[in-house]
């Protein structure tokens, strides 16, 4: 379906489509939105360009995007006319005041009807660092966006940093969630293939049919519907990356096609009759175990070899206890720096039940709780009214905990919380009582009661 209704088009002339390209880039917030015609000489040049850069439309349009951002890439800094689009990749600008900005870049050519480059739109947005964004975490682990703290997940990360430089296929198994596709982008960017493209496909997503001529395309004819030639995945992907998202549900007839293309770097198109060669790295990922797959006869065993050369396992946030506050804290300061509300301490309950939550959803859950938070809280404190209710409801008391009373439970979790974030703060009291989302004098005295030694 159109995205457009039949009368948007006579609604574009009415009010003019320069105002309505010019507001709707103001309401893109802390963002610069620009547009270059096909000698990357500035067109449009958004409100929120003037405010990110520091330069006024007066000052850059006419002029080259490059000139005017000052990148400092070399000869193509975009590849965009090659590439055709480029998501969430990393650029230094400079600022007309001074210094330079690292910026998240999102673009997109133009193509004429003779397939002739016409320009672009791009989109760039400040990448705050990770120090600035964990703010009083100190000394967090941040990969290419993915921060974490925890034991297993870093050493995830050394293997993805070790691995991208070969080119091995690699397959990461975790919940739904876990930061796979994040991992997936993560190693593309560290591989020599980084300034190629990064294709992912969700292989739960789509029919048998479908997936197989979104993966391999398809020939003009080859079905009802398919009334031109349609370039898959894997060719669009060629020389870059294409990230398999749930490869356990790929069809037994779609997964000894997968081989071949992994074994021979070719396949044949639906409907086609010739070979099409390809240089695609694979990077896989599952919330199944492959093993149990193939023993139940739902995947190749050879196919299985083939995918897990690298495995890396993702562990659950549940099982990752300072990653939830890390990551805690990265949300909560996104939004403290685009929102009206700014929190600087979260309540001790709510603490406590957002570090025993199981968070079956795991990141992701947690991004929209914090979201959830600043949209329905008011004030500096993070509260418990502020989260969503199943975190508000009481919760049911194990059956073998012989009748515990409630403030020995709470006890209990208090105890751990002050532990952890002595833990993680290092022994420095001042951090850990803003981990534990408590007064200094509140955690001294709470750290008494409990008899809780040592990191001093
Ligand atoms: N360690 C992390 N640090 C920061 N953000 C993270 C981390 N892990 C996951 N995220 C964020 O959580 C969200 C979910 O991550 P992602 O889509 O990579 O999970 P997934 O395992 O691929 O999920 P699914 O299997 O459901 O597709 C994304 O917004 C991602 O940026």
């Amino acid at each position: 379906m159109s995205q457009f209704s039949p009368f948007f088009n006579r609604w574009l002339s009415r009010i003019g489509p320069d105002q309505v390209v010019a507001i709707l880039t103001e309401l893109v917030d802390a963002g610069a939105v620009f547009a270059v015609d096909a000698d990357g000489k500035v067109l449009f040049w958004s409100k929120g360009a003037e405010k990110l850069f520091g330069q006024t439309a007066d000052m850059v349009l006419g002029k080259s995007c490059a000139e005017a951002l000052g990148c400092d890439q070399g000869q193509d800094p975009c590849g965009l006319a090659e590439l055709g689009s480029i998501k969430a990749q990393s650029v230094q600008v400079k600022r007309l005041s001074g210094g330079r900005l690292t910026c998240q870049r999102t673009a997109r050519a133009f193509f004429d009807a003779q397939g002739q480059f016409a320009g672009a739109l791009e989109f760039l947005h400040p990448q705050v660092s990770a120090e600035t964004l964990v703010g009083k975490q100190g000394n967090s682990e941040s990969f290419h966006g993915i921060l974490s703290r925890d034991p297993a997940m870093l050493e995830a990360i050394k293997i993805i940093r070790n691995v991208a430089e070969t080119e091995a296929t690699v397959l990461i198994r975790g919940e739904s969630g876990t930061g796979k596709e994040l991992v997936a982008r993560a190693l593309h960017q560290e591989s020599p293939r980084r300034h190629r493209p990064f294709l992912a496909i969700n292989c739960a997503a789509l029919s048998p049919n479908l997936l197989e001529s979104e993966l391999f395309g398809h020939v003009k004819g080859a079905f009802t519907g398919a009334v031109r030639n349609h370039a898959g995945l894997f060719t669009r992907a060629h020389g870059g990356t294409l990230f398999l998202d749930e490869v356990a549900e790929l069809p037994l007839e779609l997964q000894a096609k997968l081989l071949r293309v992994l074994q021979e770097q070719s396949f044949i198109p639906v409907g086609g009759d010739s070979a099409i060669s390809v240089d695609v790295r694979i990077i896989a990922a599952t919330h199944r175990s492959l093993r149990e797959e193939v023993k139940a006869g739902r995947f190749r065993e050879d196919l299985m070899y083939r995918l897990r050369v690298v495995p890396v396992f993702l562990p659950p946030l549940r099982e990752r206890r300072l990653d939830v506050n890390l990551l805690l804290w990265h949300q909560i300061n996104l939004h403290n720096l685009h929102g009206k509300r700014h929190v600087d301490s979260i309540a001790p309950e709510a603490m406590r039940r957002l570090l025993d939550h199981a968070w079956p959803g795991n990141v992701r859950e947690l991004i929209n709780v914090v979201e959830y938070a600043f949209a329905v809280g008011r004030g500096n404190e993070l509260r418990l009214d502020d989260l969503p209710p199943e975190f508000r409801e009481p919760k049911p008391l194990a059956a073998f905990d012989a009748v515990p009373t409630i403030s020995r439970t709470r006890n209990k979790h208090e105890a751990e919380l002050i532990r952890d974030a002595l833990k993680m703060a290092n022994g420095n009291l001042e951090a850990a009582a803003s981990y534990a989302g408590m007064s200094r004098v509140t955690f001294w005295r709470k750290r008494k009661k409990y008899n809780i030694e040592g990191y001093d």
